[in-house]
Order: C-alpha cells, then sequence, then structure tokens
C-alpha cells in the first residue's frame, strides 16, 4: 500500500492507509534517505520499502509534502500588526507553499480596528483569509473546508491561538491519544517529535507549529519582491530589469500604487521590509 508518514519515533514509522488508518511500521536498509512525517512510502508487511519524492520538506517543523501553512495572529492579546503578519506571509512565500490567513480571537472587541477593511487588502492578493474565534466556535467551519485532502502547518507568534485551534479541529479522542503519547514520550525521550493529525476527509495538521520566532534570514532584498503576490504580477513589466520598485524610473509597481491597483499599506510594508533588509546586507 501507499501510504502517509504521520510519525517517525525511535525506529517506527506510523503510516497512514487513505482512509486515515494508522498503522506501525519499520524500514528496509535498502531506504537510504530519511523519512519525515508527510512522506510518502510503499509499505509491504509493516515495512516501508519505498520513499516517494516529494513536493518540499519544511524544517522546524520537519514535515514533507506541506500543502499549505496557516498563518494564524489574533486580533487581540497580542494585538494584530500587520508589519508581523507580513513578514510571516514572506517567509512562507519563501519557501514556496502556500500560505492562507487565519485571524482568531475575534469575539474580543477591538473599537480602533476595521478588521474586515484590513483584511482586503491581502484578499485582493489572492490570499484566503479567514476570521475565527476558537473560543467561540466562530468560523471554523468555513475554515475546515480548505483543510481537506490537505497537509497543513501552523505559523504564527505567540499567544494567537495556534494550540487551541489544533485542538478545536481534531477530534476529542485524537487529541487524547495525542497528549498521551506525549507524556510517554517525555519519560523517554527529551526531543519533541512531530505528529501529523487527521482531521477530514483526508486532511491532515502537524501538531507542531512552525517558526513562531521571525526572522528573515536568507531572504534577500533583491528577491523580496517575488513574495508580495501583488507586486510580482508586475514582474517583467518595468522600464529596468530586475527592478526592485523602490527608486527606478519607469516603474509599473509604483504606478499601480498610485492608481490604486496595488494596496498601498502593502506597498510601504514591502519598502519598508526592503530597508531592513538592505541595511542587514550592508
Ligand atoms: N478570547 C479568545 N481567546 C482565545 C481564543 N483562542 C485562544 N485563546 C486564548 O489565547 C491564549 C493563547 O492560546 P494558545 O492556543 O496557547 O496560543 P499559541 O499560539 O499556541 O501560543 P504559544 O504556545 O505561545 O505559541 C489562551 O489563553 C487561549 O485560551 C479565542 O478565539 N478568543
Ligand atoms: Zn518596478
Amino acid at each position: 500500500m501507499k501510504g502517509l508518514v504521520t510519525k517517525a519515533v525511535g525506529g517506527f514509522f506510523f503510516v497512514a492507509d487513505e482512509q486515515q488508518n494508522i498503522i506501525r511500521t519499520r524500514i528496509r536498509g535498502k531506504v537510504k534517505r530519511k523519512v519525515y512525517p508527510g512522506d510518502f512510502v510503499k509499505v509491504n508487511d509493516a515495512m516501508i520499502e519505498k520513499l516517494y519524492p516529494r513536493t518540499n520538506l519544511l524544517f522546524r517543523p520537519a514535515v514533507a509534502n506541506v500543502d499549505q501553512v496557516l498563518v494564524i495572529h489574533s486580533i487581540q492579546n497580542p494585538p494584530f500588526a500587520r508589519k508581523m503578519l507580513d513578514k510571516f506571509l514572506i517567509m512562507v512565500e519563501a519557501i514556496g507553499v502556500k500560505p492562507v490567513i487565519i485571524i482568531n480571537k475575534i469575539d474580543l472587541k477591538v473599537p480602533d480596528i476595521e478588521l474586515e477593511k484590513e483584511m482586503k487588502d491581502y484578499k485582493e492578493e489572492g490570499y484566503q483569509v479567514y476570521l475565527i474565534s476558537v473560543k467561540e466556535k466562530m468560523g471554523l467551519n468555513e475554515l475546515y473546508l480548505t483543510l481537506e485532502e490537505k497537509l497543513s502547518v501552523l505559523a504564527g507568534p505567540s499567544g494567537v491561538g495556534k494550540s487551541s485551534l489544533i485542538k478545536a479541529l481534531v477530534p476529542e479522542a485524537r487529541v487524547k491519544i495525542g497528549e498521551v503519547s506525549q507524556k510517554l514520550k517525555r519519560g523517554v525521550h527529551t526531543t519533541r517529535h512531530v505528529e501529523l493529525l487527521p482531521i477530514n476527509k483526508g486532511g491532515w495538521i502537524a501538531d507542531t507549529p512552525g517558526f513562531s520566532a521571525l526572522d528573515l534570514r536568507g531572504i534577500l532584498s533583491e528577491n523580496l519582491r517575488f513574495y508580495f503576490p501583488g507586486l510580482a504580477r508586475y514582474e517583467g513589466q518595468c522600464k529596468f530589469r530586475g527592478c526592485t520598485h523602490t527608486h527606478e524610473p519607469g516603474c509599473q509597481v509604483k504606478k499601480a500604487v498610485k492608481e490604486g491597483m496595488i494596496s498601498e499599506k502593502r506597498y510601504n510594508s514591502y519598502l519598508n521590509i526592503y530597508r531592513d533588509l538592505e541595511e542587514r546586507e550592508c
């Protein structure tokens, strides 16, 4: 059978079939490459015989074949911060995985934030945006649908509700199993093993969130424009090849900002982060 590795621990690999039934396997010595959660493998007699090629491999958490990263922020506690959200989006874009924006805690009333308006820019740029409250179970059904048939990883700053969301999404019994095995593991190992948890109709979510700390190391200012979909659309249309859309004459991006085709806030965010990166590169 072809299966999905959900967890690798102590020389064992837990592999799920299409119905999300999980069996414990070992691996044949002839499979030389390291196998990660998210990998597709061929299993015979509870032995992994083959590793299928992967589309990507994330680090921290180490998960293969990630379909989307759910970038979660909260409206309050911690307060919503656009620059922070933009940086998370850049990180996900840079690894070539699709980001999905989630704003949590919409049950908290914040008079000076018009969330719908704030999110309009992102939607126009092509991002899926979900406004939810894990606490009040608002918006979760809609979110559920985007998780079908996909492997998702959560990312976002501390305290925004990542663990709460995972618990809300994964059926009760499965979470309990996860918690028990977590306790058992702690006694034996100190390392944290990523586990993929089944959600719905072939959907999986990693129980360990990705990069909660933010740094854009490895991202060059000259490449930043590719990680803003609204700007990337104009690639090759400016007067100068490799135009960074910052100071060059004949820039179609700047023109589009003036004409209201590109969100001014998003463009300013680009300039702001561009300068941060440039400063670091000096
Ligand atoms: N008001 C409100 N509080 C929430 C909601 N979701 C989560 N919280 C609370 O926010 C706090 C942080 O939630 P966690 O799920 O631990 O957040 P996290 O992102 O996993 O945090 P880290 O583990 O630090 O990365 C907890 O006190 C939750 O009860 C929500 O929808 N509304
Ligand atoms: Zn330009």
